[in-house]
């Protein structure tokens, strides 16, 4: 049988799953890469892949997507690595850039920006913007260099008073029923195994990872979280 080609993010956030699959029998059936965000979805958008964790909003591009999984990349309120951060209040924001590594981050930053903050920036491209999207572990450690940093889960959940999922595991073609279960058993079992997980990672100055894996980040892809990518994708539209 072919093997099932699998994009998963190369963050942090992801390594109990990546964990799970390493450590369960289906790494026989999977050739696996670890991407960053952006690559996920063009590797699943252009059929590169099978299966990626995918950043949601980049699902609108994929023609005929499948979610394969109840677990995700999410969080209720405050996420910990997906910021604005800026030396000026929101309000006074003229220029922003976009981090090129997101999908999603960038997406709900214009969705935020326009909905809730109700402000107009202009989208740059060079570092002297008066704020910037950084999302995955690039930002681990990073909110008391800047005056500012807004969380955009937690200010996603001011807005809606939903939780939020950034990304799920998503196919492009419909897949076995049995290598789902099989999958889904494998992520669990690296869920399950996050304390394991924590004792492989450096530690990382002024961020408290223990509290990132075991917390911030929801795993969980509930009716909760399917709501709020579909008004997500709502607002999206609506750019
Ligand atoms: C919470 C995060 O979720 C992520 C954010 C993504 C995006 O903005 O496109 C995609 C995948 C996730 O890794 C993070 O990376 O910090």
């Amino acid at each position: 049988m072919n093997k099932i080609k699998v994009s998963a993010v190369s963050y942090t956030n992801s390594k109990p799953f990546v964990y799970g699959i390493m450590h369960s029998g289906i790494l026989n059936q999977i050739e696996l890469s670890l991407d960053i965000p952006s690559d996920c979805a063009i590797k699943l958008i252009e059929n590169k892949v099978d299966i990626g964790l995918v950043p949601v909003a980049a699902l609108l591009h994929v023609p005929d997507y499948h979610i394969v999984s109840n677990y995700c990349i999410g969080a209720v309120g405050a996420v910990d690595s997906v910021f604005v951060f800026s030396n000026k209040p929101i309000s006074e924001i003229k220029t922003l850039q976009l981090d090129a590594q997101s999908r999603t981050s960038n997406n709900l930053a214009k969705v935020l920006l326009k909905n809730f903050w109700k402000i107009n920036p202009e989208f740059v491209d060079h570092d002297q913007a008066d704020a910037f999207v950084l999302i995955g572990d690039r930002t681990f450690g990073k909110k008391e260099q800047f005056l500012y940093h807004y969380d955009l889960a937690e200010e996603w959940f001011n807005f809606t008073e939903l939780p939020f999922a950034f990304a799920v595991w998503a196919s492009n073609k419909p897949i076995p029923e049995a290598f789902k279960l099989a999958f889904n058993t494998a992520l669990k079992l690296g869920l399950d195994h996050r304390e394991d997980v924590l004792k492989t990672l450096n530690k990382v100055e002024n961020f408290d990872l223990d509290d990132y894996l075991m917390n911030k980040i929801d795993f969980n892809l509930d009716e909760n979280k399917l709501k709020a990518i579909s008004k997500f994708h709502q607002l999206i539209r609506e750019l």
